[in-house]
């Protein structure tokens, strides 16, 4: 990868190379160049009876601050795996992941994960309060504090008359809201979004959509969002980075230059919009169509 004044060549072996343009002021916040987490070699493989698993092989991006970046690719490709390496959850098996210009060896303070399953993420026996408040007892807060921030986090998401319920009163939508104003409370750097809105409905998927939007310009926080849905990956980022097949590498760094605020309505009018998820879906399926005619033992 190459660059400087804010575009860059990817360059990948065996692969075409793709062009790509950083955006100037990513989220509007911050001019800085230097990134809040480089991704640099990125591999993860997970032992098995038949052999090593490889999920992600070497990754490269990197993200500045204040940025909204989506990963997408075929179902399987490894974003899991590779949000749970960023995460400081996942050891890596080679590569390095720089956050905040520091080696990043574990779960860092300032960085948050929302995941996909929020049914298994919330404690069913803890009131939302007191699951809003776990990550911050975690990290030895005091407890005003920390009850001043988890109010100041379920207002955000609109949940404040709904501190004293427990999960399981809740919709999806609402524990998912739950889950959101848990990272929020920890006034992340960073939150990373693993497919967070696959198990909600379509509306539901939107409303939350703008309330992340909403908290992404109002606090200034660097979001990595996983997602299967390429129209959300658009209509949310200032760059959508697009994996392969597995074990995956980044095919394409995309860079969104659509307006903001965005409108779910008039956003997906504009044709530059159609022109990108154009683009990212015909990588997504060439990547799947060259794995499928390469046959199963392509993957390891
Ligand atoms: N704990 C594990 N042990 C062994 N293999 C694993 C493990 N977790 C994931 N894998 C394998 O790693 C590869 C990537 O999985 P991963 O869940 O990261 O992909 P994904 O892109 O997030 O999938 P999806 O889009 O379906 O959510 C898959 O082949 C999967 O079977």
């Amino acid at each position: 990868m190459t660059g400087g004044d804010g575009g860059h060549v990817l360059e990948q072996k065996g692969h075409r190379l793709v062009e790509v343009s950083m955006t100037k002021d990513p989220g509007g916040t911050t001019g800085s160049a230097t990134p809040i987490l480089d991704v640099r070699g990125v591999t993860k493989s997970y032992p098995s009876r038949r052999g090593d698993v490889l999920a992600v092989r070497g990754i490269d991006f990197a993200v500045r601050p204040g940025e909204f970046v989506s990963v997408v690719g075929p179902s399987g490709c490894g974003k899991t795996t590779l949000m749970m390496c960023v995460a400081g959850l996942l050891p890596l098996s080679g590569g390095t992941l720089t956050f905040r210009g520091s080696p990043m060896t574990g779960p860092q303070d300032g960085v948050a994960v929302v995941f996909q399953d929020y049914s298994r993420s919330l404690f069913p026996w803890l009131t939302v309060e007191k699951n809003v408040a776990l990550p911050l007892r975690d990290r030895k807060i005091p407890r005003p504090e920390i009850r001043s921030r988890v109010g100041q986090a379920l207002e955000t998401v609109g949940l404040g008359h709904a501190a004293g319920l427990h999960p399981w009163q809740l919709s999806g939508g609402m524990q998912q809201r739950v889950a959101i104003a848990r990272g929020l409370a920890v006034r992340p750097e960073m939150l990373i979004m693993d497919e967070p809105f696959a198990s909600v409905d379509a509306q539901t998927r939107a409303s939350l959509e703008d309330l992340v939007l909403r908290i992404w310009a109002e606090t200034g926080t660097t979001v990595l969002f996983v997602t299967h849905d390429i129209d959300e990956a658009v209509y949310l980022s200032d760059r959508v980075v697009v994996l392969s097949q597995g074990p995956s590498i980044v095919v394409a760094d995309i860079p969104v230059e659509l307006p903001r605020p965005r409108d779910q309505i008039e956003t997906k009018q504009i044709p530059l919009f159609g022109a990108l998820r154009a683009q990212v879906f015909n990588l997504v399926m060439a990547s799947e169509r060259r794995t499928s005619l390469s046959g199963p033992g392509a993957r390891d």
